[in-house]
């Protein structure tokens, strides 16, 4: 397995990393998310509890036993030179044109969890828009990734970034699924 990132940056010294053509399978993960139990339950930032969105989880010992758990893992090392993280959470958001998702950033600054942020879909059209955006401290785009089929981007989770709803015309749900890592000491 090539586990090259194919596209990185630095935000104010915190990496984000993009790796394509780790996830054989992207459209057969898609296909079984088009029938899993989501729930508008989740809340980007605590100022903003009235813009829930679709979220459906995969609890972690599921996720162990699943090759996109493993080929994360893998992933997770390679970007972060082998230091070691555990999965705390996971889960999938569901977004659509005319959705509200909002900036946040998934742990404090000092805390150092790692976010893997897998795009799930069997095809992407470019004009579909919908990429993840990284800001830095001057609220300047940074970074910004577009949705690929199987592509995955691990980030330092205290970034500011923001999942792009997808244009008009996309009429399918743009899956992604997020795997949040804390280090694990020693
Ligand atoms: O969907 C995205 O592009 C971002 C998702 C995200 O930031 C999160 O789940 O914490
Ligand atoms: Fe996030």
């Amino acid at each position: 397995m090539k586990l090259e990132s194919a596209r990185s940056a630095i935000v104010d010294g915190r990496p984000v990393q993009v790796f394509d053509g780790l996830l054989p399978d992207p459209g057969n993960y898609a296909q079984a998310l088009a029938t899993a139990p989501f729930r508008r339950s989740e809340q980007a930032r605590a100022d903003t509890p009235e813009y829930r969105h679709w979220a459906s989880e995969t609890p972690v010992d599921v996720l162990a036993r699943q090759p996109i758990g493993t080929i994360t893992a893998q992933a997770v090392m390679a970007a972060t030179g082998g230091a070691r993280y555990r999965p705390f959470r996971a889960y999938t958001n569901s977004n659509a044109y005319g959705d509200m998702l909002f900036s946040h950033v998934d742990c404090a600054p000092d805390v150092g969890d790692v976010t893997a942020l897998w795009y799930l879909c069997d095809r992407w059209d470019f004009e579909w828009g919908g990429e993840t955006v990284f800001f830095d401290a001057r609220q300047e785009i940074a970074f910004s990734v577009l949705p690929r089929p199987g592509r995955l981007v691990v980030f330092d989770g205290a970034i500011l970034h923001c999942g792009r709803p997808p244009a008009r015309i996309c009429y399918g749900p743009r899956f992604t699924f997020a795997i949040k890592y804390e280090r694990v000491a020693g």
